[in-house]
């Protein structure tokens, strides 16, 4: 229920007055409904089906009125004129209030969608190590497209309702005691399928839990086709996917026969009922034929509308388990909000979720510091969520500006973790870090974050031409100093012998490219912003000798113009760093140039030299 609160309160913010005029129109609608049928009677009086007399009320005083003083020969024809012209005049509205209906659920899902994105785009990293990332794909198409049609049926109970209540008081005026009795049927049949809208809750957060699985399971297999292949996994998966939508298309067969069997229950008493007000009618209520007629019409038509109602709010209590879940994601985004991101708040702006280009682009707008003196670390620690042993123990580091200082050490050091937290991305769990004496808190941080450039053991490429690629780092680049930084990533003559060079379209993540190629694009894209500090994990463990020989040489370079910090596994590449850290376990355990580490004979420097030097000289 207070999900259902939360998604109204939401569906009300969004679309505000907009809702009620929905509301007017669809009770005008109704009303005009009612008119139509009602004014079935005097067409028919007027054929002489009554003789000539109604006893309807309203009607009656009427024909006595107007009939004496209209000609005989007009009145069929300016009676079926007048019903056309009314149910004209429904339809008129009724196409205007489809449009505003869909419009109501097209704005509400739009914001939603902007909502729950700005909230992924906001999240702090440490929130995304936590969560698998095929949940988020999950709550943004399944569940959203879930919510959408939660709230398509929402609109058509509400229209149902209004239909329903209009009905109910133009039959109660017809006659009390037959309405009463209709009225009181309807009430207990629902109070009887009460039971079947609970289990449609129950049945949609399965449906929620099984999409789940199937989103996570094939972004799973998706990304690891290659291992698949590789490890002959091909049959265990087609088993595992079989046995999944064999659970999938039980799950919704379950809540179908459920919808199935109130709707089959509904018709029964339909014509039950139908029987029931005919002879009650007849034999004890003595309604006359033409009220008979009308309430007949009426109840063949609100009868349906009963079902649907129930139908209606079967589907909407399988819905709520969908917007259930994209509040639950949404909420733990927010809890790991990224300060730096503070700008896409929007909380000021007249429509909450729609931020304004202006808005954007400040926050996208890059303003980077200028690193003068360096990057101070003390005391620092990073321990990650549910680990036993930090990654960072006491990290005590001055990084100078302008120089090159590198990280090395064995596999699970704490390499990346110690560039995560000098990034931002993790906060640290004790100590801090200064930037030319400035703490790096929540205030700095949106400064910070715009000041270096960053180049991953995995380099990310999207599928989009080379250009594109190029220019998410600035879009402002001319032709020039997208080959300037070609040039420096070593990547030139590789694009120049693309088919269409720089609007060749690599493919999904660049997969297209080889993993040096891909490595030698996200470098050229790092260095384009030119960013004062430039942060290189293992960003060149995939380039043959030639091209990392290439990009030495243009690091050396770069040197005294931008800080350069490098996670190194091949030690032959830091040869010239101004200072090499050797981490070991989470702690700094050697620190010095290349020729003061090799020096150390029995330091851990030179034990990483001399295995790298017998893995390099082995047979
Ligand atoms: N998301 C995480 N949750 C928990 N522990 C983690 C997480 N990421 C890394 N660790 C742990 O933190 C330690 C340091 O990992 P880190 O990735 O920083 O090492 P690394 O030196 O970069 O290793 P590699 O050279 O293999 O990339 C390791 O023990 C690792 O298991």
């Amino acid at each position: 229920m207070t999900h259902l609160r939360l998604y109204m309160t939401k569906l009300y913010g969004v679309n505000g007055g907009a809702l009620f005029l929905n509301i007017g129109c669809m009770i005008i609608v109704s009303l005009l409904e009612s008119v139509g049928i009602y004014m079935l009677v005097p067409m028919l009086a007027a054929i002489g089906v009554f003789g000539g007399h109604s006893e309807m009320p309203f009607l009656s005083d009427g024909f006595d009125y107007f009939l004496p003083h209209i000609p005989k020969s007009w009145l069929l024809p300016g009676m079926l004129l007048l019903f056309v012209a009314l149910l004209t005049g429904q339809a008129l509205l009724q196409r205007y209030q489809s449009i505003l209906s869909s419009r109501i659920q097209q704005r509400f899902m739009r914001s939603l969608r902007i909502d729950v994105y700005t909230s992924f785009m906001k999240a702090q990293w440490a929130f995304y190590l936590r969560q698998r990332k095929s949940d988020f794909s999950h709550v943004m198409t399944t569940e959203l497209a879930r919510v959408s049609q939660g709230t398509n049926l929402l609109l058509q109970l509400v229209t149902a309702v209004m239909f329903t209540l209009i009905q109910i008081a133009l039959a109660f005026w017809l006659s009390p005691s037959l309405t009463g009795l209709v009225f009181v049927s309807g009430l207990v049949l629902f109070v009887v399928f009460r039971r079947s809208i609970r289990n449609a809750k129950q049945l949609g957060d399965r449906t929620t839990e099984l999409s789940q699985v199937y989103f996570a399971g094939i972004t799973d297999h998706m990304n690891g086709m290659k291992d698949i292949k590789s490890n002959l996994l091909e049959a265990a998966n087609i088993r595992w996917f079989r046995s999944l939508t064999q659970r999938m298309e039980d799950n919704t067969t379950q809540f179908v026969r459920q919808n199935a069997t109130t709707q089959f229950f509904h018709r029964i008493a339909a014509a039950i009922f139908v029987v029931s007000v005919l002879f009650v009618s007849l034999q004890w209520l003595h309604v006359t034929p033409e009220k008979l007629i009308v309430l007949i019409l009426i109840f063949s038509r609100l009868w349906p509308r009963f079902a649907l109602i129930q139908a209606s709010l079967e589907y909407i209590m399988s819905m709520v388990s969908a917007f259930e879940s994209v509040t639950k994601v949404q909420r733990e985004c927010e809890a790991f909000s990224d300060p730096s991101l503070i700008g896409l708040t929007s909380s000021e702006t007249h429509v909450p979720f729609d931020l304004s280009e202006h808005q954007l682009a400040s926050v996208s707008v890059r303003q980077p510091l200028s690193l003068h003196n360096g990057i101070e670390c003390t005391r620092l620690d990073y321990c990650y969520e549910g680990a036993v042993e930090p990654a960072l123990r006491q990290i005590n580091l001055f990084i100078p500006a302008r120089g090159m200082t590198a990280i090395v050490g064995k596999s699970g050091a704490g390499k990346s973790t110690m560039v995560d937290v000098l990034m931002g991305f993790l906060r640290p769990t004790s100590g801090q870090i200064q930037i030319d004496g400035h703490v790096l808190d929540d205030e700095l941080l949106p400064l910070w974050r715009q000041s270096f450039g960053y180049v991953s053991q995995d380099p990310f490429l999207f599928h989009a031409t080379v250009r594109e690629n190029l220019k998410l780092a600035d879009k402002d680049a001319t032709e020039q100093q997208l080959w300037e930084a070609l040039h420096f990533a070593a990547a030139d003559h590789f694009v120049s012998r693309l088919p269409e060079g720089l609007d060749t379209v690599i493919g999904d993540r660049g997969i297209r490219l080889s993993g040096g190629e891909r490595q030698r694009l996200v470098l050229a894209r790092a260095i384009l912003h030119h960013p004062p500090v430039l942060i290189l994990d293992e960003a060149t463990s995939a380039l043959d000798g030639e091209h990392e020989a290439a990009i030495q040489a243009a690091l050396e370079r770069m040197k005294g113009q931008m800080t350069l910090i490098v996670i190194a596994h091949r030690l032959s590449t830091i040869r010239h760093a101004d200072q090499i850290v050797v981490l070991d376990q989470g702690e700094i355990i050697q620190q010095g140039n290349y020729r003061q580490l090799v020096e150390e004979e029995r330091g851990a420097f030179s034990q990483l030299l001399s295995y790298q030097s017998t893995v390099s000289a082995a047979p």
